[in-house]
């Protein structure tokens, strides 16, 4: 666990850039630190791996003052990954992800090894270690970045903006893999960004600081979109905060009708809509009542392990207005209409 106790940075030119910032990020989670800029994020990630020294307060690593480490030693138990990775240009994939364990004195071929199965772990193709950062595109210099920062197996790993330099796709690819990554490792996460929306998909707990360094909240990432616990988070999280929120909405409960699928494409029903769904049970599409030979676009979600927010983008993306649930081998199990979204969101708003 990394405590923050009354930490205070003020610069030598009097810019405070934290302020008395008093927090704990757990082990094994993923604490994210959140704000517009300058509000002082930076100053405290760089301050647990020193950095940057505290000017008043402490930081604690598993409840011993960082002060009272040698920085070496401390960095060893360290990882850190920074936006555009960092590389050093003029080695190798595989020797800038070995570069830890070389410092530590690993021989050639056990660093080289592990290098290997940290790019492997990271989803990059081994044909790549050969080459220089610069014959790498954006995305995958981060995720070797994250592969280097992985390599002495540290339990502790800073991230400061690591995919804000990439375009959106690649950068949603990148954040399903720190999950997917960190559901295997359980490393103690402290992670910066800007954008909340990476916040709420990334953090266990979410610090939102303000300018000036102080934490305006600390909440999980559903309590942070339900309580905001003044205007100036509400501002930050944005409009669509009730949107939002929907993620963490379980469609569970969603009533789901059985009755408005079938096999073939024509037929004759009261129905507005009926749902078209092929011999293996995959849906084809919507066929309404009063255009029987079209087939009409549809949107799937998955009950249960698909939130609130998937189930209505579902219905959005048909003229019907209604969600096609489907199991996990893409199959029908039901539909879920207008009436049966509307009365899920209206439990969701009350909650
Ligand atoms: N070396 C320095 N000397 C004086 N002031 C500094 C120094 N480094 C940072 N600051 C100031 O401290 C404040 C916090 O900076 P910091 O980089 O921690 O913010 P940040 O939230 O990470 O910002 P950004 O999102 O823009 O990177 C800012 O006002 C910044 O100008």
């Amino acid at each position: 666990m990394i405590t923050f106790d009354a930490v205070t940075k003020r610069y030598p030119d009097g810019t405070v850039a934290v302020d008395r910032l008093s927090l704990e990020a757990p082990t094994g989670e993923i604490t994210v630190f959140v704000g517009p800029s300058g509000c002082g994020k930076t100053t405290s990630l760089r301050m647990i791996n020193r950095m940057i020294d505290a000017t008043e307060g402490q930081i604690l690593l598993d409840g011993e003052p960082v002060q009272g480490i040698d920085p070496p030693t401390l960095r060893r138990g360290i990882g850190y990954v920074i936006q555009q990775a960092g590389l050093f240009p003029h080695r190798k994939i595989v020797d800038n992800v070995a570069t830890v364990p070389y410092l530590l004195g690993w021989d050639k071929k056990k660093a080289r090894d592990r290098a290997m199965e940290l790019l492997e772990r990271v989803g990059l193709d081994l044909a790549l270690a050969g080459r220089y950062p610069f014959q790498l595109s954006g995305g995958q210099q981060q995720r070797v970045g994250v592969a280097r920062a992985l390599a002495a197996d540290p339990p502790v790993l800073l991230m400061d903006e690591p995919f804000s330099a990439v375009d959106p796709i690649v950068r949603t690819s990148l954040q399903d893999e720190l999950l997917r990554l960190q559901a295997e490792l359980n490393k103690t996460i402290v992670f910066v960004t800007h954008d909340i929306d990476e916040a709420i998909k990334l953090g266990d707990r979410v610090a939102v600081l303000r300018v000036g360094g102080q934490l305006a909240q600390l909440a999980d990432p559903k309590t942070l979109l339900s309580e905001p616990a003044d205007d100036f988070v509400r501002e930050f999280l944005g409009h669509d905060r009730g949107i939002r929120r929907l993620q963490f909405v379980s469609t569970d409960g969603l009533r789901l009708r059985t009755d408005l699928t079938v096999q073939d494409s024509t037929g004759s029903s009261d129905e507005p809509w009926l749902l078209v769904v092929g011999d293996d049970g995959r849906p084809l599409g919507w066929r309404a009542k009063e255009r029987p030979e079209e087939l009409e676009p549809y949107g799937t979600f998955t009950p249960g392990s698909d939130s609130m927010r998937a189930a209505l983008d579902a219905a959005l993306l048909s003229p019907s207005g209604c969600a096609v649930a489907v199991d996990e081998d893409g199959k029908a199990v039901g539909v879920a209409t207008r009436e049966a979204l509307d009365a899920a969101l209206a439990e969701a708003a009350d909650g």
